[in-house]
């Protein structure tokens, strides 16, 4: 979404930025405005109250036109107030910068300096500043500039110490570019949007602390006009003349009251975790509008995904990751759900519990059956109720789901007492025998680790302890071992199949490596762009696959001890969800595929093995009908 589209949904911001265009283009265009001018005294004219005869806005105690002093002063004040903002952005900046990237010493000495500076209260330190260099707006420009300073270095030093620490400035280390290279081309990008957020927060303060300055005289020098300074010089006539007072407090007032409101637009609008998902929160649970009629349960599944449909509303395109998935699982079965990288398995896993974020997330069709109750319909309360007791997840990456302050033990007592009102001793000793469950030796020293202290197998068992913690009925494990070495992939997977035997769990195990389905899965789902291509038992599947899709992804994976072979990659790339096309999805890419594939819709067809696909490798054993039906 675009900044302006982004600045313009929030209501009080677009207020704030008509304000300030209008303040702004009336400051620029005062030259040309046929006003009096602002310095001349008329002394015969004092106080004129407003809408006088030639003096809208009245006049001041030397008869001067307010109207015309105010559109002068403005100017000056915005120009001050904005010149003031840059100078303290950019040096602050620099400072910042420089700190956070050496860090060390040249840290330390820069930032105790920077902490003297802000040791003193701001308005005393620009005192100091203006009168050890002498009143005048210039010279205040300077002091606010420079009380501002510390303001900035701060925030940018402690952005700039997180980013210096990142991997892809390591990178450019290591590919020999220059610490002033470095600083330019990785650093600074990524501490702009700060700068601006900063800025656009801090520029009214700035214009307020320029009008102080002016108004305690040591600004603007009579008779040039800027905002602080007429305040100054009403004062003495605040309780007679009110309005040579009110009019450029109102101006100051609505200056600043605009630039805030404005400022506050830019920094959410700049924040780029709210650029996809608008400027809202996403949902506690996947927003759901369905077209078309709900499926009802049927089968003795005991969770059935049908025709589920999950799209991704981005700006003015649909993103559609899964176009009517239909899977089901019994209990004590694993089924194995397989597919290259971005064909719909996370988005599957995730649709189930709603946890696909919204926006852009919107579940638009089908039905999710958990022992006959629709999911995809239920409340937030119910889903929350559920999530975890009867249905838990494994993900990929269990350092990023556990919580890096609290220890292990903390986190899993947590997750039982969550569901369960039991007392904390109790939850501790069920804490303890699920880490005994998934083989974690020394489970109790291994209870307060923390993650980081944990090795990745380690913390991958911890996440399976988690999915274990109330006795859930079904497990959706997405890739849990994909980033662990060949032998605790192995110890994990014996570890779940143990437990789908001893109690009774259904496993949706989502994976890309064909060895971890023959090993644990009895059925397995093969997924492309957002669809099952091929279902059918393991063994079968994986022996004599049906469809071409599948025939070449196994044929892609290199067997150990077979001697040396060619392999063969499946020629193209996937197509984008965005812009599917007709027909079969896999056509463009496959060696079979007639006129026939590229119209109209394939079903997917069979019994016990299914397969998407008008002319199957082998073909599975349909039942004539349905075969023809597919066909037309
Ligand atoms: N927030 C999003 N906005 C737009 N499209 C998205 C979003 N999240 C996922 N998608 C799209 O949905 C599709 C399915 O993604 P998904 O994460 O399910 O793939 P996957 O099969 O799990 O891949 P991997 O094996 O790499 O995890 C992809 O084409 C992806 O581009």
């Amino acid at each position: 979404m675009s900044f302006l589209a982004l600045l313009a949904r929030n209501r009080l911001a677009l207020a704030g930025l008509v304000v300030m265009a209008l303040v702004v283009a009336l400051a620029l265009v005062t030259p040309l405005l046929p006003l009096a001018d602002p310095d001349v005294t008329d002394t015969g004219n004092r106080f004129l109250p407003p809408f006088s005869e030639g003096a809208l806005l009245g006049t001041d105690h030397l008869g001067r036109d307010l109207l015309s002093r105010l559109l002068w002063g403005t100017r000056l004040s915005l120009a001050v107030g904005f010149a003031a903002a840059v100078i303290a952005a950019v040096l602050g900046a620099a400072v910042g910068i420089v700190a956070g990237y050496y860090g060390g010493r040249v840290d330390n000495l820069i930032m105790r300096g920077v902490d003297m500076l802000m040791a003193f209260p701001y308005i005393l330190l620009a005192l100091a500043i203006v009168a050890a260099l002498g009143p005048g707006l210039l010279n205040a420009l300077i002091a606010v500039a420079a009380v501002n300073i510390p303001f900035f270095a701060r925030n940018i030093r402690g952005i700039t110490v997180g980013i210096a620490h990142k991997e892809f400035v390591d990178a450019a280390k290591l590919a020999g570019m220059g610490d002033g290279r470095i600083i330019l081309s990785e650093v600074l990008p990524n501490v702009i949007p700060v700068i601006v957020i900063a800025m656009s927060t801090t520029v009214g303060w700035m214009i307020l602390e320029t009008a102080g300055l002016s108004f305690l005289g040591l600004g603007s020098q009579p008779p040039q006009a800027d905002l602080g300074s007429m305040l100054g010089e009403a004062r003495s006539a605040l309780i007679t003349n009110p309005h040579t007072s009110v009019v450029p407090g109102m101006m100051i007032l609505v200056i600043v009251m605009a630039i805030n409101l404005l400022g506050d637009g830019v920094r959410d609008a700049l924040d780029p975790r709210l650029r996809s998902g608008a400027l809202s929160r996403p949902m506690a649970a996947t927003m759901v509008r369905r077209e078309g009629p709900v499926p009802q349960p049927e089968g003795e599944a005991l969770l059935a995904l049908r025709e589920l449909r999950t799209e991704f509303h981005v700006k003015q395109r649909v993103y559609r990751a899964l176009g009517g998935v239909s899977l089901g699982v019994r209990p004590g079965e694993c089924l194995g759900i397989i597919g290259e990288s971005g064909s719909g398995k996370s988005v599957t896993a995730l649709s189930v519990m709603g946890l696909v974020a919204s926006p852009p997330g919107v579940i638009a069709g089908g039905a999710v059956h958990y022992r006959g109750e629709d999911l995809v319909g239920a409340t937030y309360e119910r889903l929350r109720s559920l999530r975890g007791r009867e249905i838990a997840y494994i993900f990929q990456d269990p350092l990023a789901t556990l919580h890096p302050l609290y220890t292990v033990g903390d986190q899993l007592a947590e997750a039982i007492r969550v569901h369960r009102g039991v007392s904390r001793g109790e939850a501790r000793s069920r804490t303890l025998a699920l880490l005994r469950d998934v083989r974690i030796p020394n489970a109790e020293s291994r209870l307060d680790s923390y993650p980081h202290e944990m090795s990745g197998g380690m913390r991958q068992r911890v996440g399976i302890a988690m999915a274990l913690a109330n006795d859930p009925q079904v497990i959706i494990a997405d890739e849990p071992t994909t980033a662990l070495d060949v032998t605790v992939q192995a110890q994990i997977l014996s570890l779940l199949d143990t437990l789908r035997r001893e109690k009774g769990l259904a496993i949706v195990f989502i994976t890309h490596d064909f060895g971890v389905v023959a090993q644990l899965c009895d059925r397995v789902a093969v997924m492309y762009a957002g669809r099952i291509v091929e279902e059918g038992p393991t063994q079968a599947v994986l022996e004599t696959p049906a469809h071409p899709y599948t025939r070449r992804l196994i044929a892609c994976v290199p067997e150990l001890g077979e001697g040396k072979r060619v392999l063969h990659a499946i020629p193209g790339l996937p197509p984008a969800v965005d812009a599917l096309p007709p027909g079969c999805a896999f056509a463009p890419r496959c060696d079979k595929a007639a006129e026939a594939c590229r119209e109209g819709d394939v079903a997917l067809h069979g019994g016990a093995r299914k397969v998407r696909c008008l002319f199957p490798e082998t073909a599975p054993e349909t039942d004539p009908e349905t075969a023809a039906e597919a066909a037309q």
